[in-house]
């Protein structure tokens, strides 16, 4: 039965955006994220997984992620950065493989498309610079690559223009599992990323207990960096505010903060591209959520 009341639960993912340099994918994410743009700061990436940007509507948020590397290797570290690359595509929710429609299917869209056959998640075509060709050349070259891959969805657009970057947004929502909203809706942080990996350790953290934390319990990153042999490193403090939670969290001997660190790892890990490191800490600091100046250093904004 259609019950309009009922609330749909949140949704959130990780899209990578694929295709050879100048198909327009600078482009494209400027049109598709528009004004709600979180613009990343342009701080040099100590990352492997450059974050695009990030789009939010009322019940969902796409995070898009950059797969540096995914282009026909030269060297044996463009090979490195194949698998990475590879690797990372396999775990996302959804991909985006841009193609220059008026270009046409060459050598390296037909590279890409041999890495995308190495992973089961769905992947789009989007076929960009549609203005740049007339209409009826259009569904021969869908033929063409149709035939070189089992496309989730074909998406033609302009990523200049603005033609039908709405129906691929819409399109992918339905891409996209529940999750939570990692990044707030109008705020641009100077560390995206640590805003991310607090909310992935904060949810491990209430699925593991099983919600019996509230779910007004904080995670600060108190250091993040990466080490000379490239391991991310990263210190995190769990604030609770009594005594009984703080042994909720930790479990018997440890074994609740251990999994929620194992878990969490991973998912940073994707997120970051990168090994990483860590620790975390839990602290009972009994009415934080009265205290100004903590919620400041978690990065609430108090207006
Ligand atoms: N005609 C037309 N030009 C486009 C479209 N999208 C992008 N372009 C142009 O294509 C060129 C490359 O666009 P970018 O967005 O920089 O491409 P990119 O894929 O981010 O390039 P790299 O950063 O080199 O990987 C620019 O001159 C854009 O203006 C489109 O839909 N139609």
């Amino acid at each position: 039965m259609n019950q309009p009341s009922k609330k749909e639960p949140f949704r959130s993912g990780f899209v990578a955006i694929i295709g050879r340099p100048n198909v327009g994918k600078s482009t494209l994410i400027n049109e598709m994220i528009g004004q709600k743009i979180a613009i990343m700061s342009d701080k040099p990436q100590t990352t492997r997984n450059k974050i695009h940007g990030v789009y939010t509507a009322d019940n969902y948020q796409i995070v898009f992620l950059d797969t540096p590397g995914i282009h026909k290797p030269q060297h044996k570290l463009g090979d490195f950065m194949n698998k990475s690359a590879v690797g990372t595509l396999g775990e996302v929710d959804a991909a985006f493989f841009l193609i220059d429609a008026a270009e046409g299917l060459g050598g390296g869209d037909r590279f890409i498309i041999e890495q995308l056959k190495k992973v089961k998640t769905p992947v789009f075509l989007v076929m960009n610079k549609i203005d740049k060709i007339q209409p009826e050349a259009l569904l021969p070259l869908i033929t063409e690559y149709k035939d070189l891959h089992d496309f989730a969805e074909i998406v033609p657009i302009s990523a200049l223009q603005g033609n039908n970057i709405s129906t691929l947004l819409q399109t992918l929502t339905k891409y996209l599992p529940e999750g939570p909203q990692y990044y707030p809706a109008d705020q641009v942080t100077d560390h995206p990323e640590q805003f991310v990996v607090a909310e992935l350790i904060r949810e491990k953290i209430l699925h593991m207990t099983r919600e019996e934390v509230p779910h007004s319990i904080a995670v600060a990153i108190e250091d993040m960096k990466v080490q000379e042999n490239g391991v991310v490193h990263i210190g995190a403090v769990i604030f609770v505010e009594r005594d009984s939670q703080k042994g909720i969290v930790i479990g018997k001997q440890g074994a609740v903060l251990k999994e929620v660190g194992k878990q969490a790892r991973k998912d940073i890990e994707l997120l970051l591209g990168s090994r990483t490191f860590l620790e975390l800490w839990v602290k009972v600091k009994k009415d934080w959520r009265n205290q100004d100046r903590m919620l400041k250093d978690l990065g609430f904004r108090n207006d």
